[in-house]
């Protein structure tokens, strides 16, 4: 029972991965909390490989060297002292390491792991139940931590803090409040933005790590060690070609490399060369720069519908037949961040880069507003 009268479920580890450790014996086999959609087939094959991908300690991550050395710091410390890790946060785009990172942290602690997730956590009860079901030194890795209700965030400070947990047992006039002492725990919290968290909740991580993109060498380390523990031959230039594609992220190398690997399979020797690499994106729309069918279709629609903008995202959205969540959230940033798609108070605009990539001219006259050489408003 809680403090808000709902059932108290418990936290499921994630895609049904072993926790590191080995003492979560009998929990990592849960179910997802069930408000999550099932994950359609080709999820769950891309979540079957993850999980066979994934680094198993410090020493296999690749990239991301400040957090990865900031971070043993903190946990070398807590294992001489004895004591549970310090509260981490980490933040950065959805696949650049971050739950691979929790998973590495509880590996390197020794301790159980117990994984959920914000949207899972919007009563106090869920989030009373995960808590007082934590054994001492545990990891609770809590995923997109800024989806959390606002009631389960204030009682997550009291947790962090004081390893406490206020609950209200029983209903109206019999119910009854009661404070739970919780054995010592580290949280990992994951969040896009660290920004997105209140600064009440944000200040109570001992250690923030934010997690960039990586860059090209980065990637290849990632797709050739992938490629070796996939069985797939690959050399150096389809790495690399691979690499380029990936749009920063190793959640999308090792997609991309597996569809590669089919290609292969299925047209050739099964050996992933640069020209084989090249042809299998081609089949599957990923181009040269990373862009798929989407992102083109935002860029052409711009372009060749609005003469390069600025317009608006509803309208731009209607032109590809996409929701305005899905050209915000997937396409855009993606195309901000290579310089290709600005967002301006009047609206989106194509830079000239993109122009260049489709090998058009813009049209004569000065950059629209928002852009480098743009008159000021
Ligand atoms: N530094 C790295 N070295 C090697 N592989 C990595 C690295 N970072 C991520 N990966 C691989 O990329 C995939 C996605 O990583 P992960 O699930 O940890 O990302 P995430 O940031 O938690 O994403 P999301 O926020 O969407 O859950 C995993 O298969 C993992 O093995």
């Amino acid at each position: 029972m809680n403090g808000d009268g709902t059932a108290l479920p418990a936290a499921a580890p994630r895609d049904g991965t072993p926790a590191p450790g080995g003492s979560t014996a009998g929990r990592s086999t849960a179910a997802e909390p069930a408000r999550r959609p099932a994950a359609p087939p080709a999820d769950g094959e891309e979540r079957a490989t993850e999980a066979a991908l994934r680094p198993k300690g410090l020493d296999g991550f690749i990239g991301q060297e400040r957090v990865r050395e900031q971070l043993d710091l903190v946990l070398r410390a807590a294992r001489r002292r004895g004591a549970t890790a310090d509260h981490v946060l980490l933040s950065g785009a959805p696949g650049l390491g971050k739950t691979t990172l929790a998973m590495i942290i509880a590996a390197e602690m020794e301790a159980p792991l117990r994984i959920t997730s914000g949207p899972a956590i919007q009563h106090t009860g869920d989030l009373a139940a995960v808590l007082a079901s934590l054994t001492g030194g545990e990891i609770l890795f809590l995923d997109e931590i800024h989806r959390m209700s606002r009631p389960a965030e204030e009682m997550l400070y009291l947790a962090m803090e004081d390893f406490r947990v206020d609950v209200v047992v029983g209903t109206g006039p019999d119910a009854t409040a009661m404070s739970l002492e919780l054995p010592p725990f580290t949280l990992v919290g994951a969040t896009v933005r660290a920004g997105l968290l209140l600064p009440p909740l944000r200040d109570r991580f001992g250690f923030t790590g934010h997690m960039e993109f990586y860059d090209p060498a980065e990637l290849e380390r990632v797709v050739r060690r992938s490629a070796r523990l996939l069985g797939v031959e690959i050399e150096p230039a389809g790495a690399a070609e691979i690499a380029g594609r990936s749009r920063g992220t190793p959640r999308i190398a090792n997609r991309l490399l597996r569809r590669v690997r089919d290609y292969a399979q299925v047209t050739a020797d099964g050996v992933v060369t640069r020209e084989i690499a090249s042809a299998a994106l081609g089949v599957y729309e990923v181009d040269g720069r990373g862009l798929d069918r989407l992102d083109r279709a935002v860029l052409r629609a711009l372009l060749k519908l609005f003469g390069g903008g600025p317009v608006g995202l509803a309208t731009l959205a209607v032109a590809v037949g996409e929701e305005r969540e899905t050209v915000a959230e997937v396409a855009e940033p993606f195309l901000v961040r290579e310089g290709l798609l600005a967002r301006t108070p009047r609206g989106r605009t194509a830079t000239p880069a993109a122009w260049a990539h489709f090998g058009l001219v813009p049209p004569p006259g000065p950059p629209p507003d928002g852009l480098p050489g743009a008159a000021p408003e």
